[in-house]
C-alpha cells in the first residue's frame, strides 16, 4: 500500500512567545450546518442557509443530498450579503451511492431520509465510518418499515431501500453509544407516515446538548415535538408528522471549533475574541464559557463576541462531559498544562468517534512526557513537563487541534497530519497562525 502522504507531513506547532490577543471568526457550526441541510431538504419549499460551513463534513452532506435530488445552489442571502446555499426540495429517488466519509452527522442522519426516497441508497465510507456504530439507526428504520441490506454488522456499508415513504411510528433503541441515532430518527420523522417516538433504552444518554439543538431546530421549522425536558416521559421523544417550512437561517460559528482559540487565551495569558458568539444557543460549545472560567480564564460577552482572556495561570479540572463529549480533547490539552491534576469522566463513547480519542489522547500526550491514564469513562490528567516530538492525529479534527493547544506551550512539537482538520474546519492552520500574528500559510 503506497503511504498517503498526508500522513507523512509534519506541521510544526507555532509555540507562543507571548500571550496572544486576536479576534478569530470562526466558521459555521458542522452541526447545524448539516442539521439545516437535512431539514431544509425535507421541507415543503425551498429555504436559505445563510454563512454555512463549508467543511468535508458539511460538503460530504450536501454532496449526498444533491444526489438524492435535492437542489443546493450556490448564492447570495436574501438581503444580499453573505454566502449562502439554497437549498430546493425535491422528490428524492434513486439509485444513488452516498459517500458518508467519515461523518458521523451523515452516516446517521441520511439513512432515514433514504427510506424516502424511490429506489436503492447505497452507503459507504473511509475504513473508519465501517467501524462506527450505526445499528442504531438500521435496527430502528426496520422495525419502522424499512428494507436494508448490509453485512449483518448493523455497519456500514450497507443499502437502504428506499420505497418512498416510511411508516414510521414508536420504537426502542439503546443510543449510549452515539446520540446521533436519536437525533436521526427525530430528523426524518416528520415525514414519515405516522411521525416517530423514539424510545430510548439504553443506561445513559451521551451529547444531551446535540439533541436538545435536533429538537430545538425541527421546532423552528415548524414540527411538532414532544421531549422529556419540556414536560415529556423521560427518554422518549416524539415528532408529528408534518411538513416543514423553509426558512433562512444564519448559520452560528461553530462553538467547539471556537475551543483551541479560547484555549489559546488560557494557555498564553492572553485574549481572544470570538465574534458572532450566539447569547442563546443549543451549541454544546457553549459550556466553554464555564469550564475554561473554571480553568482560571474569565469570559464576557460583549458587542464585539465573546471576550475571553487567560489569567496565566491554568487550573486541573474534574468534569463530567457527557453533555458535551466533543469538547474532550480540547480540555484534556490543556488539563496537561495545568497546576493540578483533572479527571474527565462521562466520556466512554469517545472511544468510537473518530479514533479512540481516550486512547489516542493518553497516547500522545504521555509520548511527549505527559501523565495521563485511561479510566473506564474518560481520563486522568496529571500534568508533568513536557517536551516535543510528534504528536499523531488518527485522522481526527481534534486530536490535531489539542496537538496545537500543547503546542503554544511546548517547544517542537510537530502534529502529524494537519490537513486532517479540513473535517470541520479547513481554514485551521491560517487562522491559528494568523491569530499569533504570523504570516498565513
Ligand atoms: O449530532 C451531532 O451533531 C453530534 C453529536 C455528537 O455525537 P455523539 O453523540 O456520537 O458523541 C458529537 O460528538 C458529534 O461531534 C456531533
Ligand atoms: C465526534 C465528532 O464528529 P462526528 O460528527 O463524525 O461524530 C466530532 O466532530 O467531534
Amino acid at each position: 500500500m503506497t503511504e498517503n502522504p498526508a500522513h507523512t507531513s509534519l506541521w510544526p506547532a507555532p509555540h507562543a512567545s507571548d500571550a496572544v490577543d486576536a479576534t478569530v471568526h470562526v466558521p459555521g457550526s458542522k452541526s447545524v450546518t448539516n442539521r439545516a441541510l437535512v431539514l431544509a431538504s425535507l421541507a415543503a419549499e425551498p429555504g436559505w442557509l445563510r454563512r454555512p460551513l463549508r467543511s468535508r463534513d458539511t460538503l460530504l452532506m450536501a454532496e449526498a443530498l444533491r444526489t438524492l435530488g435535492v437542489g443546493i445552489e450556490e448564492g447570495v442571502g436574501p438581503d444580499g450579503t453573505g454566502e449562502a446555499w439554497r437549498v430546493i426540495p425535491a422528490g428524492l429517488a434513486g439509485p444513488a451511492t452516498v459517500d458518508v466519509g467519515n461523518a458521523g452527522t451523515v452516516m446517521r442522519f441520511l439513512p432515514p431520509v433514504a427510506t424516502l426516497a424511490d429506489g436503492p441508497v447505497r452507503f459507504d465510507g473511509d475504513p473508519r465510518s465501517y467501524e462506527r456504530p450505526l445499528h442504531g439507526v438500521i435496527d430502528a428504520l426496520r422495525a419502522l418499515g424499512a428494507r436494508i441490506d448490509d453485512d449483518g454488522r448493523g455497519a456500514l456499508p450497507m443499502t437502504v431501500h428506499g420505497g418512498g415513504a416510511l411508516d414510521g411510528g414508536r420504537v426502542d433503541i439503546d443510543a449510549s453509544s452515539s446520540s446521533q441515532f436519536v437525533s436521526a430518527l427525530l430528523l426524518s420523522g416528520p415525514r414519515f407516515n405516522q411521525g416517530v417516538e423514539v424510545r430510548h433504552t439504553g443506561s445513559h444518554l451521551p451529547s444531551m446538548a446535540h439533541i436538545r439543538m435536533t429538537v430545538d431546530m425541527l421546532r423552528a421549522v415548524g414540527a411538532q415535538v414532544d421531549e422529556p425536558e419540556t414536560g415529556g416521559e423521560p427518554d422518549v421523544w416524539r415528532v408529528a408528522p408534518g411538513a416543514l417550512l423553509g426558512r433562512d437561517l444564519v448559520i452560528e460559528p461553530d462553538l467547539s471549533n471556537a475551543q483551541p482559540f479560547l484555549a489559546a487565551a488560557l494557555v498564553t495569558g492572553g485574549r481572544v475574541v470570538i465574534p458572532d458568539w450566539p447569547a442563546r444557543t443549543t451549541q454544546p460549545g457553549d459550556a466553554l464559557r464555564e469550564l475554561f472560567t473554571e480553568m482560571g480564564g474569565s469570559c464576557e460577552l460583549t458587542e464585539q463576541g465573546l471576550e475571553f482572556t487567560g489569567s496565566g495561570t491554568i487550573h486541573g479540572i474534574d468534569a463530567d462531559l457527557s453533555e458535551v463529549g466533543e469538547l474532550a480533547p480540547g480540555i484534556a490539552a490543556v488539563a496537561a498544562l495545568a497546576d493540578s491534576p483533572s479527571t474527565l469522566s462521562g466520556v466512554a463513547h469517545l472511544r468510537l468517534h473518530e479514533t479512540d480519542r481516550l486512547a489516542a489522547l493518553t497516547k500522545e500526550i504521555n509520548e511527549l512526557g505527559g501523565d495521563v491514564t485511561e479510566t473506564a469513562d474518560g481520563l486522568h490528567i496529571r500534568p508533568r513537563r513536557l517536551h516535543g516530538g510528534v504528536f499523531h492525529t488518527y485522522d481526527d479534527h481534534r486530536m490535531a487541534t489539542a496537538g496545537a493547544i500543547i503546542g503554544l506551550a511546548v517547544e517542537g512539537v510537530q502534529i502529524e497530519n494537519v490537513a486532517t482538520t479540513a473535517k470541520t474546519l479547513p481554514d485551521f492552520p491560517d487562522l491559528w497562525t494568523s491569530m499569533l500574528g504570523g504570516p498565513r500559510t
